[in-house]
């Protein structure tokens, strides 16, 4: 890696120094304590290493030396070629990987566990079959705690929000893949997490209820901005919905190669967005960047002459 990626060029040094300055925890704090600065830092990922195996088996790192931050407020999507560790980087964010090297932070706290701050949605959501669509937005808050009758009223707020009143009372089977991807939403979102993780949470959708569910996403995200880690393989949702786009290697020892932030205005429009000459210049830099490492995860089906 000698070169330094377009995206990281681009960032400035000033910037980063900035931000390396923020990631300092001040003397005189005991060991672990949130930095006040390091705080507005949502998720930090510093050097982070992962592997897995041992005991027996052949160790294999996944990720190298991820260096990442997620301001509050801020949404960043990860990008990388198949398999080159993005459900990895985000499982660690949620504490369900413990990093080899280095360490992740949570608003300035080493992370020790599972990310009590965060809120995860997967590609396959994970709705109870036995349950309504009602229930199951509410079960999160009635097992943390809130009455029945409350936890109930604010899920039916948030399934008109995620624009299903009138299917509350529809089991998950009796709902498109797009409805159980809102109900699946208004699951997380319904706890008011301080982060969310989104594994590619719209893989599975045709097109144009990707574009739907990316429009209601941002419009959910502007009313109350939360940090957001998005990992995604489609650079134009990507682009399309973050404040930054970052890029991964191939793997294995997967790196964080490239950083880019979006300037484009919002509120967005994702199904216009990307005719804009802005949009497509990102496109083209990005991509840049990207293309070969995506052509290094499919080694055997890279275009070869026919002998
Ligand atoms: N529990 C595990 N044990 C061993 N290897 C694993 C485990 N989980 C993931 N890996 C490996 O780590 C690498 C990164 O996997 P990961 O799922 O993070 O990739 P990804 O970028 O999210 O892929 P995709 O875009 O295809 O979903 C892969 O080579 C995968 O096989």
């Amino acid at each position: 890696m000698g070169r330094r990626p377009p995206g990281l060029r681009r960032r400035g040094l000033k910037r980063a120094a900035a931000e390396a300055a923020q990631g300092g925890v001040p003397q005189g704090l005991p060991p672990g304590a949130p930095s006040p600065r390091a705080a507005h830092r949502a998720i930090a990922f510093e050097g982070v290493t992962i592997e897995f195996g041992g005991t027996g088996q052949a160790l294999f790192r996944a990720v190298e030396g991820a260096d990442l931050a997620v301001a509050e407020g801020e949404f960043v999507a990860i990008v990388g070629p198949t398999g080159c560790g993005k459900s990895t980087l985000l499982n660690a964010a949620a504490g369900l990987l413990t990093p080899a090297a280095g360490q992740v932070r949570i608003f300035g706290a080493p992370l020790a566990g599972l990310n009590r701050d965060a809120g995860y949605l997967f590609q396959l959501e994970a709705l109870m079959p036995w349950k309504t669509a009602l229930e199951n937005v509410a079960i999160g808050l009635e097992i943390a705690g809130t009455p029945k009758r409350a936890a109930r009223d604010r899920a039916r707020d948030w399934l008109r929000r995620v624009g299903l009143a009138p299917f509350a009372d529809r089991y998950p089977h009796m709902l498109s893949g797009g409805q159980r991807k809102r109900v699946a939403m208004a699951q997380v979102l319904i706890r008011d997490p301080r982060i969310v993780l989104m594994d590619e949470p719209f893989g599975p959708l045709d097109a144009q209820t990707r574009l739907i569910m990316g429009d209601l996403l941002l419009r959910l995200w502007q009313e109350n901005r939360k940090a957001v880690l998005f990992v995604t393989h489609d650079l134009e949702e990507a682009i399309s919905l973050a404040d930054r786009v970052v890029i991964m290697s191939a793997g294995p020892a997967a790196r964080i190669i490239g950083d880019f932030p979006i300037g484009l205005a919002r509120p967005r429009d994702i199904s216009e967005i990307k005719l804009m000459p802005e949009f497509q210049a990102l496109h083209r830099d990005i991509w840049h960047l990207l293309k070969s490492e995506v052509l290094k995860a499919y080694p055997d089906l890279t275009m070869r002459e026919t002998p």
